[in-house]
């Protein structure tokens, strides 16, 4: 199947608590401010049938199988791409995604495989089908990258809410996911930057900014120094 890239989709990757959702908005606003009609939308979610594939994906009847779960994560995908995200960069929208392809590789390839452990029939080739049932893909993927001890110190701020099946994984397995995630973004550098993620809000927020500066289809007046 050959790949469509569009202009103007957005995506940001990164392990939990890298700090994705906070930047999705501090981007989201800065595109809204110079006028352009943003949509911000997660992965999965963002139509009814996928937040409702969500809630069986991190609540306690999650599928333990890995193929599964790569399943129904490409499934809410494909239904936010055909119902939201594509009809949106059609009328000249921009899209803010948090998390897409990366993310499954990386979880239910890579990370599956180490939790699986020896002798486990290995999930990464599984997992990495996934990339060839979807065609169209962002132009521009951030990679925010924060190591999981740096995630522990934040999630102290996280305190009170409740744990989806995703973050009740050993610690170990956030490592293995964060090098996945490393290791994928190397195949992708045209289409994929990584952000030192250990910065302050603002720092990574003006990186991302200045990435983008550089495509016409945003028409950024460069940050300043
Ligand atoms: N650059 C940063 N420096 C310090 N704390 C941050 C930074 N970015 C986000 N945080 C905090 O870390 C926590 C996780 O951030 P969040 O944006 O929700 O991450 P994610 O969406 O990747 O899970 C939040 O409490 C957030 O306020
Ligand atoms: C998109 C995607 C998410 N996930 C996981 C990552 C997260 O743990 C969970 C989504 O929860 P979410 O709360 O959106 O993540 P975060 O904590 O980073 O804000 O689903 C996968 O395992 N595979 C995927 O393909």
């Amino acid at each position: 199947m050959s790949k469509r890239f569009h202009d103007r989709f957005i995506v940001l990757e990164g392990i939990d608590g890298a700090g994705k959702t906070t930047q999705s908005k501090m981007l989201s606003k800065a595109l809204s401010d110079r006028g352009m009609d943003v949509l911000g939308t997660r992965d999965p979610g963002g139509t009814k049938a996928a937040e409702d594939i969500r809630k069986i994906l991190l609540g306690d009847n999650s599928p333990e199988s890995a193929k599964t779960q790569a399943l129904l994560f490409t499934a809410a995908r494909m239904d936010n791409l055909e119902m939201n995200i594509l009809p949106h960069l059609k009328n000249d929208g921009v899209v803010i995604m948090d998390r897409f392809l990366t993310s499954t590789i990386s979880m239910q390839g890579y990370g599956a495989k180490f939790l699986a452990g020896e002798g486990s029939e290995d999930p990464i080739p599984f997992a990495s089908q996934m990339v060839h049932l979807i065609a169209d893909l962002p132009r521009h993927t951030f990679l925010i990258d924060l190591n999981p001890e740096a995630v522990k110190q934040r999630v102290g701020s996280r305190e009170g809410q409740a744990l989806d099946v995703f973050d009740r994984k050993p610690a170990a397995y956030h490592s293995v996911v964060r090098e996945a995630m490393l290791r994928e973004a190397k195949n992708f550098t045209e289409i994929l930057t990584i952000i030192p993620g250990h910065e302050g809000p603002e720092a990574i927020h003006k990186m991302i900014m200045e990435e983008l500066s550089d495509d016409k289809a945003f028409c950024l007046p460069q940050a300043s120094a």
